[in-house]
C-alpha cells in the first residue's frame, strides 16, 4: 500500500492513459469470460440438437469477439507501455535530481554502484511493475473473480466441491510469494554489491594492474558473484518447485470436474456444454493464479525497487536552505572580493548517524578562528589529514559547520541559498574532475557562453595554453573520460583555467598545483596575482613552494590553527612551519632567494 501511495504522484500525469488501459482490460476480461458461455451454447443448443444456425451464428459471434479482444489487447498493451515508460522516465529524472540535490554528507554514505542501480535497474523494475499492473496483473485477478462467479452460476454444487482445491492453490501461491519476496530483496542487494565491485574495478583498472592485484580483485568479484548466483538459484529452485505443484492442482481440478460433472450429467443434472464451460472457467481461475505466482518475481522485484527509490527520494539533504523568502539576498554581500571569517568553527563527519547507533565521527576541525580579508591571498598549509580540504569544503556549504559559524562579507553562510553562495565561488578540487568533451568545453564548464578568446586568456593564466596548442586539435581536442589522455599536471591546469574563466569572487585551489613542477607552479602563482578581476584566493597546500607568495599563511595541525602570518613571520616564530620548510626546501637561508623570486612581480 505504501508503495502504491508513493507511486501515485508519478502515475498522476498518466491518469487518462492508465484509465484507458484499464477500460480495455475490463473489456478484454468480459470477452474472455463470454467465450466459455458461447461454447456451452454451441454444444447444448447447437451440436446436441443439430441446430446448424446456432452453431454458425455463435461461431461467428465468437470470431467477432476474438477480433475485438485482439484490438483491446493491442490498445491495452500500447497504453500500459506508454504509462510504464513515462513513469520510469519521471522516476529516473526524480532520482537524478535528488542525487544532484543531496549534500556531500549524504553522498559519502551512498555507494556509486548502489546509486547507479537505483537509477537504471530500479526504475526499470518499477516500469515493469506498472506495465504488468495495467496488463496481466489486473487481468488475472479480474478473470479469476469473474470465472469463480460464473462457475457458481453454472453449477453451484460443483463449484462448492472445487472450493477446497481453489483455496489450496491460493494458499500454495501465497506461501511461495511470501518465501520469494525476501529472496528477491537479497538478490537486489547482492546485485548492488556486484555493481559496486564492478564499478570500482573498471575505474581502478590501472591501479589494479600496477599493483598486480588482479587475483585479489578476481577473488573479490568471484565471492560477490557466487553469493549473487546462490540467491538467484534459490529463487529459480523455488519457482521450479512451485510450477509442477500448480500444474498438479490444475489437473486435479479438471479430473474433479469431469468426475463429479460426468456423474451429474449421467443423472441429468448437468449438460455437456455446462461441463465444458465449467472446465474452461476452472482453467481461467487457476491459470491466472499460476501466472500471478510467476509474476511475483516482477512484483517482489518492483516493490523492493520502489522501497529503495522511495528511501533515496525521501533522504533529506544534510545541508538545506532557509525557507524561501527567509534567506539573505546576495545584495547583502555587496560587490567585489569576498572576505571569509571562521568564528569558532568545529566540524566532524557523520554528525548525522544514519544507522542511529549513536556513533559519530571524530572531530576534524576544532574551534577554528580565521579571518581572510577581501582581496587577499591566504594559504592553508598542513600535513596530510590535518583538515585542510575539510576546512575549505565548509565555505561553499558542501558540509555545514557543526559548531560556530562562517561569515562571508559579514553574512552567515547558512543564511544564504546554497546556489547563490556557490555562484560566487570557484573551487578547484584536489581530485581533478574533467568531463568527456573538448578542452574548450571543459574550460567553459562554469561559463558556457565564453568566447574562445576568453577561454584562451584563462588558459594562459593557468599556464595551460602552451600545452593545449600542442594538442592535435588545440582547444577542440577531445578529452577522454576523466581526462585519460592528459597528464596529471595538464588536467590540473585545465581545471584551474575553468575556475579562472568563471571569474569568481573567491577562488579556492585545493592542492590543485601538486602535480606541477616548481617553475610552472611559480609562474601560475604569479599569474594568479594578476588576474583581471577582483577576488580573494584561498590556497590549500602541502608544499611550501605553493604558499610562499601568499599574504598570509595559516598552519593547520590536527584540525586546529596553530599559527598564522606571513612567510617571514612564520619562519621566525613557528616551529611547525620551520620544520615543514626545512624538510621540503632545506636550509631556510639558502631558500630565501627562492622566496624573493616567487614574490617578485
Ligand atoms: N568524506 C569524509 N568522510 C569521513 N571522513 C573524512 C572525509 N573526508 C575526510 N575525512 C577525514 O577527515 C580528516 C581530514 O581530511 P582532509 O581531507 O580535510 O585533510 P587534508 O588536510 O586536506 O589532507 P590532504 O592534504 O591529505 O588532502 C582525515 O582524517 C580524513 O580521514
Amino acid at each position: 500500500m505504501q508503495a502504491l501511495r508513493f507511486l501515485l504522484p508519478f502515475l498522476k500525469p498518466y491518469k487518462r492513459l492508465a484509465i484507458g488501459a484499464l477500460i480495455c482490460l475490463v473489456g478484454l476480461v468480459i470477452f474472455d469470460l463470454s467465450i466459455p458461455r458461447l461454447v456451452q451454447r454451441i454444444i447444448d443448443q447447437g451440436i446436441r440438437v443439430h441446430d446448424q444456425e446456432v452453431v454458425l451464428y455463435t461461431g461467428l459471434l465468437m470470431l467477432c469477439i476474438s477480433l475485438l479482444s485482439l484490438a483491446m489487447a493491442v490498445a491495452n498493451n500500447y497504453l500500459s507501455v506508454k504509462v510504464g515508460e513515462g513513469v520510469a522516465r519521471d522516476l529516473r529524472e526524480a532520482v537524478f535530481l535528488q542525487i544532484q540535490d543531496l549534500s556531500f554528507g549524504n553522498l559519502d554514505r551512498m555507494q556509486t554502484g548502489g546509486l547507479m542501480v537505483r537509477l537504471a535497474s530500479d526504475t526499470a523494475a518499477v516500469q515493469r511493475i506498472v506495465n504488468i499492473s495495467l496488463r496481466i496483473g489486473t487481468r488475472a485477478p479480474l478473470l479469476m473473480l469473474g470465472s469463480l462467479l460464473l462457475m457458481v452460476d453454472t453449477s453451484p454444487s460443483l463449484a462448492l466441491r472445487l472450493l477446497p482445491l481453489i483455496l489450496l492453490t491460493l494458499a500454495i501461491v501465497t506461501v511461495f510469494m511470501l518465501r520469494m519476496e525476501p529472496l528477491f530483496l537479497m538478490v537486489q542487494q547482492q546485485f548492488d554489491r556486484l555493481n559496486t565491485v564492478l564499478q570500482e574495478n573498471i575505474s581502478g583498472v590501472r591501479l589494479i594492474k600496477a599493483f598486480v592485484r588482479a587475483d585479489h580483485e578476481r577473488a573479490r568479484f568471484s565471492e560477490v558473484n557466487t553469493v549473487f548466483t546462490g540467491y538467484s538459484i534459490r529463487i529459480l529452485r523455488t519457482i521450479s518447485t512451485m510450477s509442477p505443484l500448480l500444474t498438479l492442482c490444475v489437473n486435479a481440478g479438471i479430473v474433479l470436474v469431469i468426475w463429479h460433472g460426468g456423474l451429474a450429467a449421467i443423472q441429468g443434472e448437468l449438460t455437456v456444454g455446462q461441463i465444458v464451460a465449467f472446465t474452461n472457467y476452472l482453467l481461467t481461475t487457476l491459470t491466472p493464479l499460476a501466472m500471478m505466482a510467476m509474476l511475483s518475481n516482477a512484483w517482489a522485484n518492483g516493490l523492493a525497487s520502489i522501497r529503495r527509490i522511495k528511501e533515496l527520494l525521501e533522504t533529506v539533504p544534510e545541508v538545506t536552505d532557509m525557507a524561501t523568502g527567509a534567506a539573505t539576498p546576495l545584495s547583502a554581500l555587496g560587490e567585489g572580493p569576498l572576505g571569509v571569517s571562521f568564528c569558532g568553527v568545529s566540524f566532524r563527519y557523520n554528525q548525522v548517524d544514519p544507522a542511529g547507533n549513536g556513533e559519530k565521527g571524530e572531530w576534524i576541525l576544532c574551534d577554528i578562528d580565521l579571518a581572510v580579508k577581501p582581496g587577499s591571498t591566504v594559504a592553508i598549509l598542513g600535513a596530510t589529514g590535518a583538515g585542510k580540504s575539510t576546512l575549505i569544503n565548509l565555505i561553499p556549504r558542501f558540509y555545514d559547520v557543526i559548531g560556530g559559524s562562517i561569515l562571508v562579507n559579514g553574512v552567515d553562510i547558512r543564511e544564504l541559498r546554497q546556489q547563490d553562495l556557490r555562484a560566487l565561488i570557484a573551487v578547484v578540487p584536489q581530485e581533478t574532475i574533467l568531463f568527456s568533451g573538448t578542452v574548450a568545453d571543459n574550460i567553459r564548464y562554469g561559463k558556457p557562453g565564453a568566447t574562445l578568446t576568453e577561454v584562451e586568456t584563462a588558459a594562459r593564466a593557468a599556464q595551460a595554453h602552451d600545452f593545449i596548442v600542442r594538442l592535435p586539435e588545440r582547444y577542440e581536442t577531445r578529452i577522454e573520460e576523466r581526462g585519460g589522455n592528459l597528464s596529471g599536471g595538464q588536467r590540473q591546469r585545465v581545471a584551474i583555467a575553468r575556475a579562472i574563466l568563471y571569474q569568481p569572487r573567491l577562488l579556492i585551489l585545493d592542492d590543485s598545483t601538486s602535480a606541477l613542477d616548481v617553475d610552472t607552479e611559480a609562474r601560475l602563482q604569479q599569474a594568479l596575482t594578476q588576474l583581471p578581476f577582483a577576488h580573494t584566493s584561498l590556497l590549500v597546500a602541502q608544499r611550501v613552494s605553493t604558499v610562499l607568495a601568499a599574504d598570509s599563511i595559516v598552519i593547520l595541525d590536527k584540525g586546529r590553527v596553530v599559527s598564522q602570518g606571513s612567510h617571514e613571520e612564520l619562519l621566525a616564530h613557528c616551529s611547525i612551519y620551520q620544520e615543514i620548510y626545512a624538510s621540503q626546501l632545506g636550509d631556510p637561508e639558502l631558500s630565501a632567494s627562492m622566496f624573493s623570486e616567487a614574490v617578485q612581480p
